[in-house]
């Protein structure tokens, strides 16, 4: 018997998710199959734009195989934010995708809000400064130091648009996506021309945005066999996935806060007007909704920083496979709260919420000998928790309240990394249903919306159900605001050696040089 089902696809920076959600928005299947980040420089964060493809294929094949005899009715897409992957005429794709964590354009960012005006002029016609990891600075990367290829590049897609192209033949983006290039005009929900033409962009390069529940195009023949669907299902626009992910939590209305806690590390919630951006210090995009807008602040190591931890782990027992996540979470669970005094900076890829800073470094503070294994794994954990406590404290000119969080991302499979969230904030931590398929959850949702199974966001945001919840213990509030207070001391007094240490000489080990 054939019953219906909506896709949602997220092309994730450490793997791709499918979801297949019912008509009464009831999670029947997820698969996921990962892929590799490439790291050629320091810095430097790319990936084979194909890896993206045979994952999505591998994704959606895994998926469907768990519910023989299921109809999908429509597709939603999610995928990691600000990437560029620049296809010249043919849609051939010209070089490795440029990803969000990539940290090599300072130079130009420098000259884009220079040439914009200055941050105050940049921030009138974005509501957004141009950071390292977004895809106008890299646009403008390539134009300088790849002049070879930058010519014939025509088109400049999103990572979840690259994907779309392959599934439909369509060039299309949608207003979440859009918004983190730097080049579009987030209160008006249309690329920022005037800026783009200043910057000597061709905003051809740019593709046609719509609003996120748009049906962009249509599965083809040719996608249909190598992605085991049927052609003719409709795909529609779907969103970010820092911005779907919300969506997904089912926070779309004013009041919740979000996290998640994926590759990268997200604060977010939702805004019903384009506020103003305070300072230039987080990021505001346009939501799903066309009438909402998005606040977050983003770290670019999350979870990201136990897969790091794995594999140094991995290597010191000889490249033994048994060391794994859930291993290292156990072990960070016999340390007490605060890590015996340990603290661990997040910024193994650099800053960018609160601190924007592509020479900003990773660091231990207050190792001793009775520091073990469980403490350093334990102060990571933390870690990334007051990373995220940061970007609340800078985003509080929003008056964001602050009585529940609702989590998301590969991290929350761990009850250790979801309890210390509730802990650290001093609020209650819930999971809702599907929440560590990413934003699959959410590119499904808005698949329902694009072809009228809910009449809106909100509508499909109030079927989520909570799945986990976890109270934060007062007991631990002392020692956690201290460890707090001391975090968010160290990144001003260690900024200038950072960059010090960043010096290519000392990669290179020919630092004299
Ligand atoms: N059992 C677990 N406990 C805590 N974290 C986990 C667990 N399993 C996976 N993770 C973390 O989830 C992260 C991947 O999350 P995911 O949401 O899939 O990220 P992305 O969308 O960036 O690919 C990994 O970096 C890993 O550290
Ligand atoms: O840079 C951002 C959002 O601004 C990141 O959220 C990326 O979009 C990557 O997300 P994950 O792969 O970690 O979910």
């Amino acid at each position: 018997m054939r019953f219906e089902a909506l896709l949602g696809i997220d092309v994730g920076t450490s793997s791709c998710k499918a979801l297949l959600l019912d008509p009464s928005s009831q999670v029947l299947a997820t698969h996921s199959a990962d892929y590799p980040v490439l790291n050629p420089h320091p810095g430097w964060s790319e990936q084979d734009p194909e890896c993206w493809i045979a994952g999505a294929q591998a994704a959606v094949r895994g998926a469907l195989s768990k519910c023989p005899g299921v109809k999908i009715i429509a597709i939603g897409l999610s995928g990691q934010m600000h990437g560029l992957t620049p296809l010249d005429k043919d849609h051939t794709v010209l070089r490795p995708a440029i990803l969000w964590n990539d940290q090599r354009n300072a130079d130009e960012v420098a000259a884009i809000t220079e040439a914009a005006g200055g941050l105050e002029s940049l921030l009138a016609q974005t509501n957004n400064p141009m950071l390292t990891g977004y895809t106008g600075g890299k646009i403008a990367w390539m134009r300088r130091h790849e002049p070879e290829l930058y010519p014939r590049m025509r088109h400049a897609l999103n990572p979840k648009d690259y994907l779309r192209l392959r599934l439909t033949g369509e060039v299309a983006t949608e207003v979440s996506d859009a918004s983190g290039t730097g080049l579009f005009d987030v209160r008006n929900r249309q690329w920022a021309r005037p800026l783009i033409e200043r910057l000597g962009i061709d905003p051809e390069i740019l593709p046609p945005s719509h609003e996120s529940d748009v049906i962009t195009g249509r599965v083809s023949v040719e996608a249909a066999e190598a992605f085991g669907l049927e052609p003719g299902i409709p795909v529609v626009g779907g969103g970010g996935d820092a911005v779907i992910q919300t969506l997904g939590s089912g926070v779309i209305d004013p009041g919740d806060l979000q996290t998640t806690l994926g590759t990268a590390g997200i604060l977010a919630a939702a805004l019903d007007t384009p506020a103003v951006n305070p300072k230039g210090r987080v990021q505001v995009f346009c939501n799903i909704a066309p009438d909402r807008w998005h606040a977050m602040g983003v770290s670019l190591d999350g979870a990201g920083l136990l897969t790091w931890f794995q594999a140094i782990a991995g290597e010191l027992a000889d490249g033994a496979g048994n060391v794994t996540i859930e291993k290292l979470v156990e072990r960070a669970s016999k340390s007490p709260p605060g890590a015996r005094g340990l603290v661990f900076l997040p910024y193994l890829s650099g800053g960018r919420c609160p601190h924007p800073d592509p020479h900003a470094r990773g660091a231990f503070v207050g190792l001793t000998r009775r520091h073990g294994d469980a403490d350093m794994v334990r102060s990571l954990l933390e870690g990334a928790v007051y990373g995220l406590r940061d970007m609340y404290d800078a985003m509080a000119s929003l008056g964001l309240g602050r009585h529940r969080i609702v989590t998301s991302g590969g991290g929350t499979r761990s009850t250790l990394w979801r309890q210390m969230q509730a802990d650290i904030f001093g609020c209650d931590v819930v999971t809702t249903d599907g929440a560590e398929a990413g934003g699959a959850m959410g590119a499904a949702m808005v698949a329902g919306i694009g072809v009228g199974i809910w009449a809106d966001a909100s509508t499909a945001a109030r079927l989520r159900r909570t799945e986990t919840r976890c109270s934060f213990n007062p007991e631990l509030q002392e020692t956690y605001t201290r460890m707090f207070t001391i975090y968010q001391s160290l990144y001003p007094l260690l900024r200038d050696s950072f960059t010090q240490l960043g010096h290519p000489g000392f990669d290179a080990g020919v630092a004299g040089a």
